[in-house]
């Protein structure tokens, strides 16, 4: 009783509508910025009740814009609410929301690609790894520009506990193009299991919580939208340097459509290839006519663990990048063509154009 009473002394005072604000500071979304507004409080509302109870809770929120998310997060009783807007104009208006919360919500004008997490909330609150997770959140109804370089970033912050991470396994709840959410929430076989579903997949719990339509943003983006919440894993399902991992893996999805001891190859230089796949594909005991898609977690887990252990044999095996290689056979090449003029990949073995994440 005393918990819904306090609850209710935390919901916000009467408001103008997102959509007066909108008009009042005559806030038109700017393309390059990737903005599409919610102003649904009702599709808000459902969005924080992805990331569980808020009660008393820390929250990031990015890219608050005119501020329908951050009103349901606020009203969710949040204690401390730090959002981070890159653009001034939406300034004015998250003030005034901050008046009305006092004390709660906190604007940063600043990039979330390069704002420093790791100092934007107490000490305190953090939790050991092993732990519960910290009662810390981050949410977003993500730009699309930079939704995909903040999910690998982030990513790369899990894998080292660090950035949002640093204060224990930080809960995500953020929304994708809904062909993203499909990639990170891929299972295996499924024709949406990409990079992506690894690198998020051997890191955190990942679901897909719902769709929005486009059509409930404005402007409506050509594009529906995917709400994703991610909860870091206590022990990562791939225990080699993130950087490695991806490295396996990129490699790997290259031929998507191939086997993946195609991908596989080209981990190697020349020299070398055919003895060392076959050696890494035995040591993973890896069925090598699987196709990148086809291959399990534990599978990828088990390539990894033999790359790494090929590397520490080979010294600057870590560093070959066959694209690399592959440039530097092109300019050769370039070079001796009496023309000048470039010669193309020829054969069926090139690598398709690099794969989306
Ligand atoms: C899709 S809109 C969402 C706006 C609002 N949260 C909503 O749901 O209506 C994305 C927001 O992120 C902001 N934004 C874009 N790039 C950003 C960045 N690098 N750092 C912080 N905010 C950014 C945009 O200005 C915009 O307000």
């Amino acid at each position: 009783m005393a918990a819904s009473r306090k609850l209710a002394s935390l919901r916000l005072p009467p408001l103008p509508t997102v959509g007066e604000l909108i008009k009042l500071y005559n806030l038109r979304a700017e393309k390059q910025l990737s903005q599409n507004f919610l102003l649904d409080l009702r599709l808000t509302d459902k969005i924080v009740r992805q990331a569980g109870s808020l009660r008393d809770a820390y929250v990031c929120e990015v890219g608050p814009g005119p501020g329908g998310l951050t009103r349901s997060i606020l009203n969710a009783g949040v204690a401390d609410l730090l959002v981070v807007e890159k653009d001034t104009r939406f300034i004015p208006g998250l003030k005034l929301l901050s008046e009305a919360a006092p004390g709660r919500l906190r604007i940063v004008h600043g990039d979330i690609l390069t704002y420093r997490m790791d100092r934007g909330f107490p000490v305190n609150i953090s939790k050991p790894w092993q732990e519960d997770p910290p009662n810390l959140h981050i949410i977003g109804n993500l730009p699309f520009n930079v939704s995909t370089p903040l999910i690998i970033k982030w990513l790369e912050n899990v894998a080292n506990k660090s950035g949002p991470f640093a204060y224990g396994r930080t809960r995500l709840t953020l929304t994708f193009q809904k062909e993203v959410a499909e990639r990170l929430t891929a299972s295996t076989g499924s024709k949406q299991r990409s990079r992506l579903s690894i690198m998020a997949q051997y890191l955190c719990t990942v679901h897909n919580c719902f769709t929005i339509p486009g059509r409930a943003f404005i402007p409506k983006p050509e594009v529906d939208v995917g709400v994703v919440h991610f909860s870091p894993l206590v022990q990562p399902q791939i225990q080699q340097p993130f950087k490695l991992v991806e490295k396996v893996v990129r490699n790997i999805f290259q031929f998507r459509r191939k086997h993946c001891h195609k991908g596989v190859e080209k981990l190697f230089p020349e020299v070398c290839r055919v003895e060392l796949t076959q050696e890494m594909m035995q040591k993973a005991d890896v069925d090598p006519t699987l196709r990148p898609t086809e291959l399990t977690i534990p599978q990828f887990r088990a390539l990894a663990d033999a790359y790494a252990h090929l590397c520490t044999q080979e010294p600057g095996l870590l560093s070959y990048e066959f694209r690399e290689e592959l440039r530097l056979k092109h300019l050769a090449r370039q070079r001796n063509t009496p023309t000048g003029t470039f010669i193309g990949a020829s054969s069926g073995t090139q690598p398709s154009p690099q794969q989306p994440f």
